[in-house]
């Protein structure tokens, strides 16, 4: 039998131990499992308890199963789910049981939603929206995932592509129509009217969203600065416990020290850096290398000083903000007159004592905001939508501007834009992206 008519199985819960494990089983002889184990197949969709035996008729667990015939099911095929303890031998125990039947194979990674998109039961667009629901951190990316999984960018893709589909229907009829000459301009002119329409939606999308599939990895903010000016301390505060050792010692930090933060429900990567400065030793001038090479690749560099006027030591494309720390000292003692006025993307904190850092904290929300898109979000998730919705507009940009030169090119160019969209909601597409893209999924989804 075909690896891909057999029948799979995998752990679709937590990893164990744990009070309950569920097991889904998928495919034609999912049936036939469920009746050799459970004694009999269950009524479809009610809950069921059963006491599961192996081959041997050895009990293995007093299970709950349910039993989901296709292609009403998640998959689309025959479903049979296992709810036992999740316990560690209670799942080699039953995994032994269900590797004991003929055609019946532990699942590849993403194999239940592959299988799913392939009967039908999503788009690819969902099916990524799916994936992302379950690597969701923050209550944005949960937010952003469910928007994809319920279909939305898929809908729009859809309506879209029928219209180009109405488009090019148009035009190629003109063609038909004129063996000599011109295609009549009643015929073309409707036509690139619809072009023109979905091709300002298109554009909308493209540019209204910030790059909100960056919200998948999150943003990158490096605190960089010279030695000693309290890049740890500002640290610890931002990631609210001990994660950087500080010290009065100048050349504290040599790692790159990483927190993941949730702002307002926005996922970004804090790094503290080794102070940036000439150094002998050996091990601190690795350290200044690596905190050079972050800060160049962070999203945002808050350069932290501990002096009015202290000049910026860094290469990036990345916007700075300069962070000047320790203003408690300054209250203490040098006037205030010195300091340069705190201008946009320029700050006044006190790390040790926290002042000024619930603003800063505040400014970080506000630039996570414009960079992910606003506050709804994004309908694009993945680099690989932007670039299909990308070849999708240049495609109707094409088509209007070589219909002047022939019809046929520009219904040419429609072809290729449907293609794009087509490819957007995987129903176009080879099987090897298909595999790299579900290869990313987790096991028993
Ligand atoms: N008065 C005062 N002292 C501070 C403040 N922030 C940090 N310090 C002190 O400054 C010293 C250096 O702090 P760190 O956080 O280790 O500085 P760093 O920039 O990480 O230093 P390196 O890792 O060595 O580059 C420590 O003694 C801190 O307690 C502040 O806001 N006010
Ligand atoms: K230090
Ligand atoms: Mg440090």
């Amino acid at each position: 039998m075909h690896p891909r008519d057999q029948t799979i199985f995998a752990l679709s819960s937590g990893r164990p131990p744990s009070a309950i494990a569920l097991v889904r089983v998928s495919g034609s002889r999912a049936g036939r499992v469920m009746a050799g184990l459970a004694g009999k197949l269950p009524s479809p969709r009610m809950a069921t308890r059963a006491l599961l035996r192996d081959i041997g008729q050895r009990p293995i667990d007093d299970a709950v199963v349910l039993w989901f015939p296709g292609p009403a099911s998640a998959t689309g095929e025959d479903v049979a789910e296992f709810h036992v303890h999740g316990g560690r031998a209670v799942l080699a125990a039953l995994f032994a049981a269900l590797s004991g039947f003929e055609d019946v194979r532990p699942a590849e990674p993403g194999e239940f939603t592959r299988r799913a998109f392939e009967n039908g039961k999503l788009d690819l667009t969902e099916a990524e929206g799916l994936d992302d629901l379950i690597h969701a951190d923050t209550d944005r990316q949960r937010r952003q995932a469910l928007r994809q999984l319920k279909g939305l960018l898929g809908d729009r893709a859809r309506d879209w592509r029928a219209r180009i589909i109405e488009a090019s229907a148009l035009i190629e009829a003109g063609i038909d129509f004129s063996d000599e000459g011109d295609v009549p301009a009643e015929l073309i002119a409707p036509a690139l009217a619809k072009v023109r329409a979905l091709l300002a939606e298109i554009e909308e999308v493209l540019a209204g969203q910030g790059r909100s599939e960056r919200l998948r990895d999150g943003l990158v903010v490096a605190i960089a600065g010279p030695p000693n000016v309290g890049k740890s301390t500002l640290m610890n505060q931002l990631a609210r416990r001990e994660v950087a050792i500080v010290s009065p010692h100048a050349g504290t930090t040599r790692d790159v020290i990483e927190v993941q933060l949730d702002l307002d429900g926005y996922p970004v990567t804090v790094i503290d850096t080794a102070g940036i400065r000439a150094t002998d030793d050996p091990v601190e001038q690795e350290g200044v290398r690596r905190a050079r090479a972050r800060a160049a690749d962070a999203d945002l560099v808050l350069w932290l000083s501990d002096s009015p006027r202290e000049a910026i030591d860094h290469d990036g494309v990345a916007p700075i903000w300069k962070v000047r720390n320790k203003i408690d000292l300054q209250e203490a003692g040098r006037p205030l007159a010195e300091a340069e006025p705190p201008g946009p993307g320029s700050f006044e904190i006190s790390a040790s004592r926290g002042d000024g850092v619930p603003e800063l904290i505040a400014a970080l929300v506000g630039f996570a905001q414009g960079y992910f898109g606003g506050t709804d979000g994004g309908l694009i998730s993945r680099t690989r939508q932007r670039k299909l919705l990308q070849e999708t507009a240049t495609s109707l940009r094409r088509s209007v501007a070589v219909v002047g030169q022939g019809e046929e090119l520009a219904a040419e160019e429609l072809r290729l834009a449907a293609h794009s969209l087509g490819r957007l909601l995987g129903r176009v597409d080879v099987e090897d992206i298909l595999d790299a893209i579900f290869r990313e999924f987790c096991v028993g989804k």
